[in-house]
């Protein structure tokens, strides 16, 4: 992949524009992929992970999932089952904003993972999202379908395809 330092240094206009978006550096690292891309699959939940589970199950066909969870850390959203059930139906990645668990698991998994922390507790189950709608991580905005650039050095939304 090329370096998210060399996307931000190439695409300026883009950045002034708005079109490529930089996320701000809130986010550690798990799982084997530290760089990944794809296109994103968009959630926005709250304490219940169901719907991440849900699209988990299906393939990923070399996608990135974008899970707002709203900030909290006050549960995590992902865990060592799903990470597994991510490397097993093809998703390139793991974006949320929101917290995950069990991470020596998720460390040993193929997936690339990004969330705001580690965190004990599982979340609820209670069905309760919305999928396939714009979602923000912290303030940079992500449609689905927007590409998704990660590596040591950071988060990038794009509208198009700059690889
Ligand atoms: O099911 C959950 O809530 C998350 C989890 O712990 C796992 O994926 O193993």
């Amino acid at each position: 992949m090329i370096p998210t330092t060399d996307i931000c240094d190439a695409n300026e206009d883009k950045i002034a524009a708005g079109t490529l978006r930089v996320v701000a550096p809130i986010f550690k690292s798990w799982g084997k992929s530290t760089q990944f891309m794809g296109q994103a699959h968009t959630l926005k939940v709250f304490e219940d992970n169901s719907l991440v589970r849900s699209a988990l199950e299906k393939d990923g066909r070399g996608k990135v999932l974008v899970v707002d969870g709203g900030g909290s850390t006050r549960c995590a959203l992902v865990g060592g089952n799903l990470g597994l059930l991510a490397d097993k139906n093809n998703w390139a990645g793991i974006v949320v904003y929101g917290c995950v668990r069990d991470t020596l698991e998720l460390n040993s998994c193929q997936v690339g993972i990004r969330a705001l922390a580690a965190h004990p507790m599982k979340s609820q189950k209670r069905g309760v999202g919305h999928e396939n709608i714009d979602v923000a991580l912290d303030f940079t905005v992500v449609r689905p379908g927007d590409w998704v650039y990660v590596d040591e050095d950071g988060v990038l939304i794009s509208d198009t395809n700059l690889i």
